[in-house]
């Protein structure tokens, strides 16, 4: 599939939930190819590429961030491996990348903020190169090796035991004083050499040719026959370990260089290093020296040294926070810009797209690329015909970087100051760099844009209303607002007598609407488009209100100065002022409010209901407040989540529990009135400590 190259920021939520859905799929086959078949269809960066988009549209749209996420799985589960299976007893990781200097400077402010260290606190980073291979987890107890096991989905992996046996970096035993248990981590690679051999005697033999290094080292350890492993030369180095009766040093490096004293490999160009700047020394000699190394590299690995800190900064999703991976970049290339198209999305907002001559930009052809805005075609000057630099830096989203004809005699684009598809005027609002539809309701695009995303998955889901159908539709009169779908199966005969209808399809789609009448309240008002009003601020308004019309009623309440209502607004976690204020906006216009009593006439949504898991703080809202001194206010919701509680960051009737440090002031104050149990950071840190 081609990246959709819109900005995440321009993106219509509708379109940024069915690419998330496209990207799950994509991102999911090309993991089974590259991880269980060893046999990719894309390169590297094509498919960072494609993981890169999914975090950036994920980032844009929290609430739309799906239960198979591509950003929470490890590798690819093993369901159809010959080999047997192995539960880690502590999960293998994947790791989080950064493609710039800025990012790896961020991930360090990062660590920095989510340990709450003082300025002059230094933090050592270990670096090494990170290598092409593949993760092995080796078990060894009593110092003898008992198991060996590939990733897998990071929760099961394969045995591979057997085959490990032929790799001479392994040690069957290791030397010196090791923990009773402890598992080695590490990378079986196969070096750039004895890969190109390979390659060679497969050709020759008639056999798979494998696409890269880190694939034919995959390929040769997973066989189900060991001897076929024993024919091919694996190597292998550590990188840290998995479970481990005891840890024996209190920092990364040192930990590194005892699993070395051990007897296996480590990296040779491990280094420790104090801040960002001898990150980025190491970052480029490791880049120089690249070519001439013997194996295959894609970036270098950074970790926090403190074994106690790592512990303190844990894990998000599959990555652990106290790890990154700053990948090398990735390529610049020249094409023409033919044209550029103005989209106008559900709110009215015009996006210029540049339409280039497709070119391979590091391994990938693009076609497409957002221009942003009016001010960011000025900015570069661009004009149809110019020649341009287009750049993917591990970016998912191409980038136009560079004009180089920005001084020859050519038409200057002028940005249209009318919508395309209505003619109303187009306008950017006071300080606005948006240019936006001034067309509103007479506006085609915006009307089906928010049709579109209405039956979209992450609001009511219709299969069979597609984007065409629905433009179709739209056009002969036939929807005029969400309700109008539900009233379809009235248009049954005419709907035949369009002609490449079936009668099983047109079935299938007042089926599928039909599906819908009694909806998820929280997809319902998810789909309305409210603005700020996204999948995840929909559920958390509709736990709290249950029904929508009570929450139109506290809304209207709210904007009528109600300051109860108001606040028991404000205080539910993740709604800010902004969310009120659209949803008071939103319930004023006469428009909305026939939109909204019309859908709630065609479908009956059951009060909404949310299970609650048990344990102690659990499906408890916690408030923090004052300052803390052994933890940042992140650590701190990050524990509360942890422990299964939701983190508020005000005090209202539905707070818990208090968690006041010292110069704690109107929210100490307010729990006191209103009852409710305040502990200090110690009281919190017991808490924390008996869930383990
Ligand atoms: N082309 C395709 O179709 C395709 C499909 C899936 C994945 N991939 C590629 O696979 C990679 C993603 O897979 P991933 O989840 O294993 O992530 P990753 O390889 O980018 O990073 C995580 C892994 O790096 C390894 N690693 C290497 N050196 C390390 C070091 N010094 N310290 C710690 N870990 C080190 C570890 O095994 C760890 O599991 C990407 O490079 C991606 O492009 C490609
Ligand atoms: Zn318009």
């Amino acid at each position: 599939m081609g990246i959709d190259q819109t900005a995440p920021g321009e993106t219509t939520e509708a379109d940024a939930a069915n690419e998330l859905m496209r990207l799950a799929r994509e991102i999911a086959k090309h993991n089974r190819l590259y991880h269980a078949k060893d046999a990719p269809e894309i390169t590297d960066p094509e498919f960072d590429a494609l993981v890169r988009r999914n975090a950036e549209l994920e980032a844009a749209f929290p609430h739309l961030v799906r239960a198979d996420s591509p950003s929470k799985m490890v590798g690819h589960e093993i369901a159809a491996s010959p080999l047997s299976k192995v539960r880690h007893e502590v999960r293998m990781m994947s790791l989080d990348n950064a493609f710039s200097a800025e990012e790896v400077e961020e991930w360090v402010a990062r660590v920095r903020r989510f340990l709450a260290l003082d300025e002059n606190e230094r933090v050592a980073i270990t670096a090494e190169d990170k290598i092409d291979g593949l993760s092995c987890s080796l078990r060894y107890e009593g110092g003898k090796l008992v198991r060996a096991a590939t990733r897998g989905d990071g929760q099961v992996g394969e045995d591979v035991t057997p085959n490990v046996a032929h790799i001479a970096d392994i040690p069957q035993q290791l030397d010196g004083d090791v923990p009773d248990v402890f598992e080695i981590r590490g990378e079986v690679y196969m070096s750039k050499a004895d890969f190109l051999a390979l390659n060679a005697a497969q050709e020759e033999a008639g056999g798979k040719l494998f696409a890269n290094p880190r694939n034919a080292a995959a390929g040769s350890l997973r066989q189900k026959d060991a001897s076929v492993t024993a024919k091919r030369p694996l190597k292998f180095w550590a990188h840290g370990w998995g479970a481990a009766s005891e840890v024996p040093e209190p920092t990364q490096e040192e930990m590194v260089r005892r699993i070395e004293s051990w007897g296996v490999p480590v990296s040779p160009l491990f280094a420790r290093v104090h801040d960002v700047e001898g990150m980025l020394a190491h970052y480029e000699k490791i880049a120089a020296e690249r070519p001439d190394l013997p194996y295959e590299i894609d970036g270098v690995v950074y970790k926090v040294d403190r074994l106690d800190w790592q512990q303190r900064l844990g894990f998000v999703a599959k990555a652990p926070r106290w790890a990154q991976a700053h990948k090398f970049p990735a390529e610049q290339a020249e094409t023409t810009l033919e044209a550029i198209d103005i989209q106008v999305g559900r709110t009215g907002k015009l996006t210029p797209v540049g339409r280039l001559a497709p070119v391979l930009v590091g391994g990938v052809t693009v076609t497409n690329v957002t221009l942003h805005n009016r001010d960011e075609i000025a900015r570069l000057g661009v004009r149809p015909g110019d020649r341009v630099v287009v750049q993917r830096a591990g970016d998912v989203i191409p980038q136009l970087v560079d004009n180089l004809t920005r001084e020859a005699e050519r038409k200057p684009f002028r940005f249209p100051d009318h919508c395309p598809e209505c003619g109303s005027e187009a306008v950017a609002e006071e300080g606005e760099v948006d240019v936006r539809c001034t067309g509103g309701l007479i506006c085609p695009a915006q009307r089906t844009e928010r049709l579109k995303h209405f039956v979209s998955r992450g609001a009511l889901d219709i299969d069979g209303l597609g984007e065409k159908t629905i433009d179709q539709f739209f056009a002969l009169g036939w929807l005029e607002s969400p309700a109008d779908i539900f009233r379809l199966h009235q248009r049954r005969d005419a709907i035949l007598a369009l002609g490449g209808w079936k009668e099983r399809s047109v079935d299938n789609l007042v089926d599928s609407i039909e599906a819908r009448r009694e909806p998820d309240a929280a997809r319902l008002l998810f789909g309305l488009g409210i603005r700020h009003v996204g999948t995840v601020t929909a559920r958390d308004l509709m736990k709290n209100f249950h029904t929508l019309p009570a929450l139109r009623e506290a809304a209207e309440a709210a904007r009528a100065g109600d300051e109860e209502a108001a606040a028991a607004l404000i205080s539910i976690d993740g709604i800010g002022g902004a969310v009120v204020e659209a949803l008071g906006d939103f319930f004023h216009e006469d428009h909305n409010k026939q939109v909204w009593d019309d859908i709630l006439s065609e479908v009956s949504p059951p009060p909404y209901v949310v299970e609650t898991r048990e344990s102690p703080v659990s499906g408890k809202t916690v408030v923090f407040t004052g300052k803390l001194e052994t933890m940042s206010r992140d650590e701190a919701k990050a524990q509360a989540e942890r422990l299964g509680a939701k983190a508020s960051g005000s005090v209202s009737a539905k707070t818990d529990l208090l968690v006041a440090g010292p110069g704690a002031g109107s929210k100490l104050k307010k729990a006191a009135e209103l009852g409710i149990e305040v502990i200090d950071e110690a009281g919190w840190a017991e808490i924390v400590a008996a869930a383990g």
